[in-house]
């Protein structure tokens, strides 16, 4: 199961501080939330200016989409949840359409709140899984953890890349923050000002000077999300920081020293970057000395089931239902698929199947796609039976017809490639091509070689 975090969540709760918001604030205190009352949006902005938070609660009484339009126009990047008592349905709606991420009814469920600080923290301790790649990474992880080295985390999309390195964070007994910062997708001036904070005035919109995450984690970690996407710019700066320890060009002028670990992860092959001239080679050097490699889910074996078993009892909980088993024969086409966004995939499957499954176990036609499809049971499940069935099907078959029908199959199976097939069925290629030839000739239709 995911285990909580010693890292508080930092909640800042806007609204009258007593009745049903004092009430919900203490909830959060419950769930793990450090919390900060405030009955004035301009104050939650001063406060949020100082130290970034991780949650804002804002009562959709007072003005929630300018709250939020001014978030983004100062670039706080906090997640906000609109609450009210009996607020007007309009008043939920706008604040939603400005950017809230849900709407929360007071007085408060102390579910629904333990809920919303838990999916926030997002928080694993450990990997879940027994694969022996995967083991390995794991006691490197945990045997690099206490030292103060950057760390590489490669792999795939979705295979776990930020849950080790919180698990490494969490090892590590640093006692202050992991701060996540997504450097795809981010325009240079944002992650700049993300990284390294800026000024009042630094851009039309930078009211007040900021500090960067680099300098705001403290002692925590600060977890580089697709480091490959960082801009030239962004990345010589990071690598004269790595080196000498001291972040240079904070707000206000000055230097700070370095305190916190940096965890990079990369989806991408960073050593063909380098190549290709779109990162630096020393940037790789000083984040690869320790480098941590996962493999994709579809390499990982019985972890597929398991994970999804933990899936559907974690998730099951989090939707308030009663948990309830995968058949057999889900396991089987879990097992089967290829995972192309590995754990992440897999987890959204197994969301969509308790939501979606009927009766006491969860049966495959539950097993959706994101595109809508059913995962498919592997190509010739079900037709193949015990050796002994599949030879006594045979029996009254001439010799010629089954092995027109063995040489087709094959094909099948490779895709139409001849020479792939001809290696698995042990004949030249010349020979396969002669008994295609006379298939045709009889009147069978053939796929062109791929
Ligand atoms: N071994 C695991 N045990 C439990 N949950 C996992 C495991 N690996 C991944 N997950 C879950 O899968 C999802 C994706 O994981 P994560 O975000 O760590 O992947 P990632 O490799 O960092 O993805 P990306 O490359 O897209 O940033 C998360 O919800 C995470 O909790």
């Amino acid at each position: 199961m995911f285990a909580r975090s010693s890292n508080l969540i930092r909640l800042t709760l806007v609204g009258t501080p007593q009745g049903e918001f004092r009430l919900a604030a203490e909830m959060a205190r419950e769930a793990g939330a450090q919390v900060v009352m405030t009955d004035s949006l301009q104050a939650a902005l001063e406060a949020l200016r100082r130290h970034a938070g991780d949650l804002v609660m804002v009562d959709v009484t007072l003005d929630a989409p300018d709250f939020l339009r001014r978030l983004r126009a100062e670039r706080i990047g906090v997640p906000v949840l609109a609450c009210g008592i009996h607020a007007p349905a309009e008043r939920a709606v706008a604040a939603i359409r400005a950017g809230a991420l849900d709407y929360i009814p007071l007085p408060p469920d102390r579910e629904l709140i333990a809920a919303a600080i838990l999916n926030l923290g997002h928080r694993v301790s450990s990997p879940v899984g027994e694969d022996p790649v995967l083991k390995h990474a794991m006691s490197y992880a945990q045997a690099v953890a206490p030292s103060d080295a950057p760390v590489l985390i490669a792999g795939e999309a979705g295979t776990g890349k930020e849950v080790m390195a919180r698990m490494i964070h969490e090892v590590s007994g640093r006692c202050e923050r992991f701060v996540v910062v997504e450097c795809a997708g981010v325009a240079a001036e944002v992650i700049e000002s993300e990284l390294f904070g800026h000024d009042a005035g630094a851009f039309v919109t930078a009211v007040a000077p900021r500090v960067g995450r680099l300098e705001e984690a403290g002692e925590g970690t600060v977890f580089l999300r697709e480091i490959g996407a960082l801009p030239a710019v962004t990345q010589a700066r990071l690598v004269g920081i790595l080196q000498d320890g001291i972040i240079r060009g904070r707000p206000g002028g000055g230097t700070a020293p370095l305190r916190a670990r940096i965890i990079a992860s990369s989806s991408r092959d960073l050593s063909a970057q380098v190549a290709a001239g779109t990162f630096r080679a020393d940037l790789l050097a000083r984040l690869g000395l320790l480098r941590i490699e996962l493999p994709p889910l579809r390499a990982r074996g019985d972890d597929i089931a398991m994970l999804a078993v933990h899936f559907a009892e974690c998730l099951a909980g989090a939707n308030g239902l009663e948990p309830r088993p995968l058949s057999a024969e889900a396991l089987e086409r879990l097992k089967c698929h290829d995972w192309p966004g590995n754990v992440r995939e897999l987890e959204d499957v197994i969301h969509r199947a308790i939501l979606l499954a009927r009766g006491p176990v969860i049966e495959s036609d539950a097993l959706v796609l994101s595109d809508g499809l059913q995962i498919r049971p592997a190509e010739g499940a079900g037709e193949t039976g015990s050796a002994e069935l599949e030879i006594g099907s045979l029996v009254g078959r001439s010799v010629a017809d089954v092995e027109r029908e063995l040489i087709l199959q094959t094909l099948k199976r490779c895709g139409g490639n001849r020479t792939t097939a001809s290696t698995i069925l042990g004949i030249s290629v010349r020979t396969m091509r002669n008994k295609l030839k006379s298939f045709i000739e009889a009147g069978i239709t053939i796929a062109p070689a791929a």
